[in-house]
């Protein structure tokens, strides 16, 4: 088979999406053999390459047609695109599916002592940050000016050196921020990964791949997000246990042998299981409560 006819995917190397990325291809039943040094890896059950890169070359990658489709954070994706498009490259790109990963936002944080009264006063600033383009988007629409200092990696350090007077950085847990002496004022974009396409039309051969791939990546990441509910419930008290189920499909009820009171109940729940769940559900007299993870749905 030609290289044409292979499907290429671009994904991190390493960081912060590579694992989660691997994981969700793997999860799509592609066998992979990643190893640090090879930056083209060979899918072997399916006509699939793997292209291991920066994820700051992803979108470009993407754009420009060398690839087919990239797994990227939206952060990097949008600020790629606003680049481009202010140097008239290719920006375009078809947003495939959203992904259940590589959750975080980009905010604007300044020192804790700083005097933050809204984002007037943050006029006439500086700041260090990997996003620029974002940066200038939020500004111009606020009406403000802000200088900028690029940094790619450890930006919280930047006003504690005399660089910048505060920064525009990713957040998740606000953890960093927090080491650093700074606080978050402005949420500027929120972002998670997501899969994207090339506008360039796929040959027959790699959209076949891509229409069997899409669904499986929706599967794994419904079946991600969903639990299988087990548990034994009043027979008289069905409907509440029902109420209390988050997201759920109808319920299977199974008799138990010897009992007249009890049912099982099954059911798939498609949200977060809240421990204040189960606990409802023993008040209102159910036990041998099982919250379990799907491997697989479909359909
Ligand atoms: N703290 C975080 N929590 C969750 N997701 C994050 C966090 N930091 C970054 N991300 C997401 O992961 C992506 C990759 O971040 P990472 O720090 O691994 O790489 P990078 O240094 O931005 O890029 P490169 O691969 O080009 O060196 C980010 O673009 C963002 O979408
Ligand atoms: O809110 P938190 O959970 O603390 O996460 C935020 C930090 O995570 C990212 O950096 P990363 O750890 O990826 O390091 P990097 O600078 O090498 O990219 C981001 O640039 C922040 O520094
Ligand atoms: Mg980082």
């Amino acid at each position: 088979m030609t290289t044409e006819t292979r499907l290429r995917i671009a994904m991190q190397k390493s960081g912060r999406l590579s694992d989660d990325t691997q994981s969700l291809l793997k999860r799509c039943g592609l066998k992979l053999n990643v190893t640090d040094r090879r930056l083209l890896a060979h899918v072997s059950n399916m006509p699939v390459d793997i292209m291991r890169v920066r994820s700051s070359d992803i979108p470009g990658l993407v754009m420009d047609g060398v690839c087919d489709l990239g797994i990227v954070g939206d952060n990097t994706l949008e600020e790629a695109a606003l680049e481009r498009q202010l140097m008239s490259s290719k920006a375009e790109y078809i947003k495939t599916s959203p992904l259940n990963f590589g959750g975080c936002r980009l905010s604007i944080a300044m020192p804790e002592e700083f005097d933050y009264r809204g984002v007037d006063s943050l006029n006439g600033l500086r700041f260090a940050t990997t996003y620029p383009q974002l940066l200038k988007r939020f500004a111009a629409e606020n009406g403000i000016n802000v200088d900028f200092c690029m940094l790619n990696g450890s930006v919280e350090v930047a006003p504690r050196v005399g660089l910048a007077d505060g920064i525009c950085d990713l957040v998740s847990t606000g953890s960093t921020l927090e080491a650093n002496g700074l606080k978050e004022v402005e949420i500027i974009f929120r972002s998670t990964a997501s899969l994207i396409q090339t506008v360039e039309q796929l040959s027959p051969e790699k959209q076949t791949i891509l229409d069997t791939l899409l669904p499986r990546i929706q599967g794994v990441m419904k079946a991600k997000e969903s639990k299988y509910i087990m548990l034994h419930a009043p027979k008289n008290r069905i409907d509440e246990v029902s109420a209390l189920m988050p997201g759920k499909e109808t319920p299977t009820i199974l008799p138990l042998a010897g009992r007249d009171d009890l049912v099982a109940v099954h059911v798939v729940a498609t949200e977060t299981i809240f421990w204040e769940t189960m606990e409802a559900l023993k008040s209102l007299g159910c036990n041998s409560i099982l919250v379990m993870p799907i491997e697989k749905m479909m359909g």
